[in-house]
């Protein structure tokens, strides 16, 4: 059906079209002066994610377009969405080599996807990347011979066989490790080579479009300043490092990673088990749903395998996923007998315990919906 329109709205339409072209040219104007920021940075081996030049220039704009009658959310909004494309363009620049001195990069599981991820990171900045993968092991102790770094990024419940598996590595080579869990790979790596070695954990899947503003979990190993290059060479990429023993790390992941990925995993066991129809659920969805149902879905357009490691690697994970059951069948308890009373308590100290969370929360979520509601199409 045609939408519907009038003379005078199509004369304003035109006028609309015109500014947007407008718009256009400044875009274009804007994308090439950040381009030039892009070579300058990558020169002069800046990060590509500048925290404060972000927050002033954020907040400059923002107190501007409030003396022009415009909202400060509407020029912040536009100009998040602006730096996202300008870090994905400065990556494709290339980086700065931290280490020039170094001897190659190799990258243990570099044909997977996160260690493909690497080795492009690593080939941008001018590093000669070599891989080894499953079938590669007879040229390995040749790869490995002038080796500067050795990154494994194997599939978790062969991590620890593959570090024990390595040849002799150069003494001076850096063993880094990208594995979801850290304490059992750290300790393998520490056992198998007497060089620097370090732990590393990125919170971010092979999809991203920049490092910029991704963490990075850092767990030392072993002769910081032997690996502190590497550090610095990730903070260009634009990641935020965060450094954190390997057993509070793997604590953490039981509720970052591993009870995300069973409630996500329950829930799609159960859409599937009700026979829900996905494409009429859409038709009746708000955008939280929306939103959580992507949040589900996603989980199951990925590696069956990658979620079952990262579950089955930590025996506490189950520990956990125990207790979340027994408290769904207390919060079921309260219902079924009604206890309407008991029920508003429990909200009223989850609210209470959540704090100011609760209302920062509230705050990223509805950015959050709006820009799941504005990539509606149907
Ligand atoms: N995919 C993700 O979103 C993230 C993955 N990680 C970690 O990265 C690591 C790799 O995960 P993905 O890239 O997702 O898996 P993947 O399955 O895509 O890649 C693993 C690669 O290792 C290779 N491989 C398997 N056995 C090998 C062996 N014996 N010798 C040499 N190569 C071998 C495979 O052929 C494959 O290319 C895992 O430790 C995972 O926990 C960490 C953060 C995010
Ligand atoms: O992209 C997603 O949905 C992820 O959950 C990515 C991911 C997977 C495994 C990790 O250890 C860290 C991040």
């Amino acid at each position: 059906m045609a939408e519907p329109s009038s003379a005078a709205l199509n004369q304003l339409r035109d006028k609309i079209d015109q500014a947007d072209k407008e718009l256009l040219e400044v875009l274009r104007r804007r994308l090439d002066l950040v381009a030039e920021v892009g070579t300058i940075k990558h020169a002069e081996g800046l990060p590509i994610y500048a925290p404060k030049r972000e927050a002033n220039m954020l907040a400059k704009r923002r107190a501007e377009a409030e003396s022009m009658g415009i909202s400060p959310q509407l020029i912040e909004d536009l100009l998040r969405r602006m730096m996202r494309e300008s870090y994905v363009s400065e990556k494709d620049v290339g980086f700065k080599r931290i280490n020039p001195e170094l001897g190659s990069v190799v990258v243990i599981g570099g044909g997977g996807k996160l260690g493909g991820l690497f080795v492009h990171l690593f080939q941008l900045s001018g590093y000669d990347v070599h891989i080894i993968e499953q079938h590669d092991w007879d040229n390995a102790p040749a790869l490995l011979a002038d080796a500067g770094i050795v990154v494994v990024s194997v599939p978790i419940d062969v991590t620890e066989q593959v570090i024990a598996q390595l040849p002799p590595l150069p003494k001076e080579c850096l063993l880094v490790d990208l594995t979801s869990i850290k304490q059992a790979p750290l300790a393998a790596m520490l056992k198998a080579h007497s060089g620097p070695v370090l732990g590393l954990h990125p919170m971010f899947g092979p999809d991203v479009s920049s490092l910029a503003k991704q963490v990075v979990v850092v767990c030392h190993g072993r002769g910081q300043e032997k690996y502190q290059w590497l550090l610095d060479q990730i903070t260009i990429w634009g990641a935020r490092l965060h450094e954190a023993a390997a057993t509070e790390h793997d604590q953490a992941m039981q509720l970052v990673q591993a009870m995300r990925h069973f409630t996500a995993f329950v829930y799609g066991m159960h859409l599937k088990r009700e026979h829900a129809d996905i494409e009429q659920l859409l038709q009746f969805s708000s955008p939280i749903y929306r939103l959580e149902l992507a949040m589900v879905g996603r989980l199951f357009a990925q590696d069956a395998s990658l979620y079952a490691d990262i579950i089955f690697s930590q025996p506490d994970s189950l520990v956990r996923a125990r207790h979340y059951l027994d408290r769904y069948q207390q919060a079921l308890e309260l219902l079924e007998s009604g206890d309407k009373q008991g029920f508003n308590k429990t909200f009223a100290d989850v609210a209470d315990w959540f704090g100011d969370f609760a209302q920062q929360f509230q705050h990223e979520s509805a950015n959050m919906l709006m820009m799941a509601n504005d990539s509606r199409s149907n």
